[in-house]
């Protein structure tokens, strides 16, 4: 596959002497933040998000809902943290013809279209050059069967794409198809409660995917008062109301977690997680499970710290619905010693870049057994050497490609900065945690 959208320079990646021994503050959590954020600009008044995450995905949503009008001012706290305080937006004003940069953030381009429908006036939505390549049409179907005037100046069903807002929506009820990205469904279902009718929303025929993510967003709303109700499985009914003011302070990214979970896994070290939340809706929170299941031993400390200790040998898994969490599992089964089948995940190839195909281009590059499945990836164990692993513009493959070059020498990763998106303290991050351990290995 070609690597068109990635910059060129490369990062050597940390290839420590020792077993990594040390403790990461995770920044927060990319799913939260940005579905709090677009709650913050419904709501019945002004809220405030503590350690809210700083990535680019975070800066393009404050960035989309202050050009709707949202006002969200950011204050930096005494412990480093960044607090927004938001002023919901005013759905009288008339806010002309807007222009949108969604950048590569899937959270953007899918949830603040049906936000612009509440607005009034024209908002054209484009971003980077792989994000015209991302799915759209669910969204953007959705909105025009509910009455929305849409128009497309690309390829049918992807960006850009205009949303001419009336500042009301009439609501009633859809299908839609959400094999490719559970986003489609979360984003309806979000500005739902602010329909006249309210929404009924049926998911097509078809597998769901990232089914944890759209249940987030249900708890997300049901916490701020929205009542939801579940006429069927595969149906979800938002009732019109009030979206309650909130003061919230975000998670740690479960799933941003993973690639320094992994560090431990594939170094037979010892990281430790400080504010691992004892109960969550992040999909992250099956990295217990899933390494656990791959030999690690796992500690929930009382203060809240979840202590990984690596194994010895990673053994191989069957895994099922890993979503978000796939290419840094995936880079974690390239090091095991027993054979791994990620599957239900066949949307990835609509996410960032087309991951199933990405990720066994690049490991395989290094040595490795991976092959493509229709849903997901067959790896199995080879002894994998040094060389440059490309990342096609996605911050996934980024800390996948760090987590190999871990445990073997040699690995270049391209384009590091990639993983501002979510997490734009990762080569820091890494290359302390890389220097942490203590015993020879
Ligand atoms: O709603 C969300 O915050 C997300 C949903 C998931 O998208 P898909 O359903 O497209 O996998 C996930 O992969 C993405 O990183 C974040
Ligand atoms: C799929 C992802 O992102 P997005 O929110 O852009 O869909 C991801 O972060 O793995």
């Amino acid at each position: 596959m070609s690597n068109q959208d990635t910059m060129d320079t490369t990062w050597d990646a940390p290839h420590p002497a020792q077993p990594v021994d040390g403790t990461v503050i995770v920044p927060a959590s990319k799913s939260l933040t940005n579905r709090y954020l677009l709650l913050a600009a419904l709501a019945d008044g002004p809220s405030r998000i503590s350690n809210a995450l700083a990535s680019r995905d975070s800066d393009l949503m404050i960035a989309a809902l202050r050009a709707l009008g949202t006002g969200i001012e950011s204050v930096d706290s005494p412990d480093g943290t960044v607090q927004l305080r938001i002023t919901p937006m005013d759905l009288e004003a008339q806010m002309g013809q807007v222009d949108i940069d969604c950048g590569l953030a899937g959270t953007v381009m899918r949830f603040v279209p049906p936000l612009a429908a509440l607005a009034r006036g024209s908002f054209t939505f484009d971003g980077d050059p792989h994000a015209r390549l991302r799915p759209m049409a669910p969204v953007l179907t959705a909105l025009s069967d509910l009455g929305v005037q849409v128009t497309g100046h690309g390829e049918p069903g992807l960006l850009p794409a205009t949303v001419n807002g009336t500042g009301s929506l009439a609501g009633g009820r859809i299908e839609i198809d959400a094999s490719g990205s559970s986003q489609f469904i979360s984003a309806l279902m979000l500005v739902a409660p602010r329909t006249t009718h309210g929404v009924e929303i049926v998911a097509a025929e078809g597998r769901i995917a990232s089914p944890d993510h759209i249940e987030m967003t249900v708890q997300t709303l049901r916490e701020l008062g929205v009542v939801i109700t579940r006429p069927d499985e595969r149906s979800w009914r938002v009732e019109p109301g009030r979206i309650r003011a909130f003061e919230r302070t975000m998670e740690p990214d479960l799933s941003n977690a993973g690639p320094f979970l992994a560090a431990a896994m594939v170094t037979g070290g010892t990281v430790r997680i400080p504010h691992w939340p004892s109960t969550t809706t992040q999909v992250g929170d099956q990295w217990r499970t899933i390494l656990t299941r791959m030999g690690a031993r796992i500690t929930h400390h009382q203060d809240g710290t979840l202590q990984l200790t690596g194994p010895a040998e990673i053994s191989g898994i069957d895994y099922a619905d890993s979503s978000e969490l796939a290419p840094t599992l995936a880079a974690i089964c390239a090091l095991a010693t027993g054979t791994s089948r990620l599957t239900g995940i066949a949307h990835l190839r609509g996410h960032e870049t087309d991951r199933l195909a990405a990720l066994a281009t690049e490991i395989n590059n290094l040595g490795g057994r991976v092959t493509e499945l229709e849903d997901g990836l067959l790896i199995e164990p080879a002894p994998l050497h040094g060389g440059s692993f490309a990342t096609y513009a996605d911050h996934r493959m980024a800390t996948a490609g760090a987590i190999i070059g871990l445990a073997v020498p040699g690995v270049e990763v391209v384009d590091i900065a990639t993983t501002a998106k979510t997490m734009p303290d990762f080569p820091t991050l890494w290359t302390t945690l890389a220097a942490s351990g203590k015993a020879s290995r």
